[in-house]
């Protein structure tokens, strides 16, 4: 079942043309892998089909609600977390799960939310204390705290070292497991090979491939996703 359908989606910031025309769609309990250079339009994507940016033409149906008519149910119904997210230093992780918790209709308890994501132990840290993997780990409950169907993920594991980076992975396989649909933005082939039933690779605000890692490595005549990507994009991840 299509969860996410984005047809023809374009959008300029002034006379940058950052999305050309992108049309894809992801099915409900996919991990699905958004991949391309800077400024290809990947996170443009995200915002849009997260309800947050209004495109300048397509059109965006999430869980079959159109963006344009619907897009505070649709809200509602998604988590973010946007590239460069931050929370005020002083934050405890305790206030940040409960106050995100306040900005929806049908939030999830956030407390077991905590517990669950093994974060009750930091409840009283200050935000600004915590370590890198840590951070995405709360990232990820803040994204989950609305009890979200589908969740958009933007470069979650930059700047994280390999442990942190494989244990937010295992983070990502347990949301997908509990039934949510996953959009992740990644720089990292590995990241995409490991954990993407599908993947876009967006170029220049155009898809250029949209299928299984499998799929784009056989397309490209490539023994690796980093090889298939480098002939698809000209440039290497
Ligand atoms: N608010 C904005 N105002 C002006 N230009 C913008 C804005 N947001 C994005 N852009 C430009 O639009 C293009 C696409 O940006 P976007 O952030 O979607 O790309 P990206 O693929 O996510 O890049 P990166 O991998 O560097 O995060 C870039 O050229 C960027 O500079």
């Amino acid at each position: 079942m299509t969860v996410i359908e984005l047809n023809d989606l374009r959008k300029s910031y002034r006379t940058h043309r950052a999305l050309d025309g992108v049309t894809l769609t992801v099915g409900r309990g996919e991990i699905f892998g958004l991949l391309g250079p800077n400024g290809a339009g990947k996170t443009t994507v995200v915002e849009c089909a997260s309800g947050l940016r209004r495109p300048d033409g397509g059109t965006v149906r999430v869980l079959g609600l159109d963006s344009r008519t619907r897009r505070r149910e649709l809200l509602q119904r998604v988590g973010v977390q946007l590239q460069e997210a931050a929370l005020p230093d002083a934050i405890k992780v305790g206030e940040a799960l409960r106050m995100y918790s306040s900005f929806y209709d049908r939030p999830a308890d956030w407390r077991a939310l905590m517990e669950e994501w093994g974060l009750t132990a930091m409840k009283r840290a200050r935000f600004a204390g915590l370590s890198g993997g840590w951070k995405q780990r709360l990232f990820i409950a803040l994204a989950l705290v609305g009890d979200p169907e589908i969740v958009f993920l933007d470069e979650l594991t930059t700047g994280l070292d390999p442990a942190a980076r494989r244990m937010t992975w295992g983070l990502i396989r347990d949301m997908r497991d509990r039934g949510v649909t996953v959009v992740l933005v990644t720089h990292f082939m590995d990241e995409a090979e490991a954990l993407c039933d599908r993947i876009a690779v967006i170029d220049r605000g155009r898809i250029v491939h949209e299928g299984t890692p499998d799929e784009l490595m056989a397309r490209c005549d490539a023994g690796s996703l980093d090889d298939a990507y480098f002939t698809l994009t000209g440039r290497t991840a």
